[in-house]
C-alpha cells in the first residue's frame, strides 16, 4: 500500500457555540490540512496521483467554503447579524470543530473520486483532529 500526503493551508473564523470556555467566543485560525491518498499501485509515472492534482482538489473545496469564511453552526444566534451586514459566513448542521471540517475535506474529496486514507485538521500548533472511514 503506497500512500501520499500534501499539506494545505487557510484560515477561518468561528466560535463553538456550547462550548463551556474561551471558543464559545468569536475567534478565528490559521490551519493545515494534510490530506493522505492511498493506492495499491503506482500511475505509469510511478505515483499515486500528482500532489499538485491533490492541492487542486482541496484548494478549489477549501477557497470556495472554508477559507477566509466565518464558519458557524446554523443555529447561532450572531446569523442575522451577519445577513443584515452582508458579512460572508457558512452555516453547518453541525458545530465547526476540527472534527467537522476535516470529515467535510474528506468527504468532498471522495465524492470527487480520490481514494483518501485520511484527512488530518491541525486547528492549532498543539491540536489535531482526523478523519478516516473504513
Ligand atoms: N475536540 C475538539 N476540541 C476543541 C476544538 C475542536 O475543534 N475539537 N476546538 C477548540 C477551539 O476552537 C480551539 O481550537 C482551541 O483549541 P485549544 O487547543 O484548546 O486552544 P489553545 O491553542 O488555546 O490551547 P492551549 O494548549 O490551551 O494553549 C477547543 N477544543
Ligand atoms: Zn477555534
Amino acid at each position: 500500500m503506497h500512500i501520499i500526503t500534501k499539506e494545505v493551508y487557510f484560515c477561518y473564523g468561528h466560535r463553538l457555540m456550547n462550548h463551556p470556555g474561551k471558543c464559545r467566543n468569536l475567534h478565528g485560525h490559521s490551519v493545515k490540512a494534510s490530506i493522505s491518498i492511498q493506492s495499491d499501485q503506482l500511475n505509469g509515472q510511478g505515483m499515486v496521483c500528482d500532489f499538485a492534482d491533490v492541492r487542486d482538489a482541496v484548494e478549489s473545496f477549501v477557497d470556495q467554503h472554508l477559507d477566509h469564511n466565518f464558519l458557524l453552526h446554523k443555529d447561532d444566534p450572531i446569523i442575522p447579524a451577519l445577513l443584515a451586514n452582508n458579512e460572508r459566513f457558512l452555516a453547518l448542521d453541525e458545530h465547526p470543530t476540527a472534527e467537522v471540517l476535516s470529515k467535510m475535506i474528506y468527504r468532498h474529496l471522495k465524492q470527487e473520486g480520490l481514494n483518501v486514507d485520511q484527512v488530518v485538521l491541525w486547528e492549532t500548533a498543539s491540536a489535531y483532529a482526523c478523519y478516516r472511514e473504513d
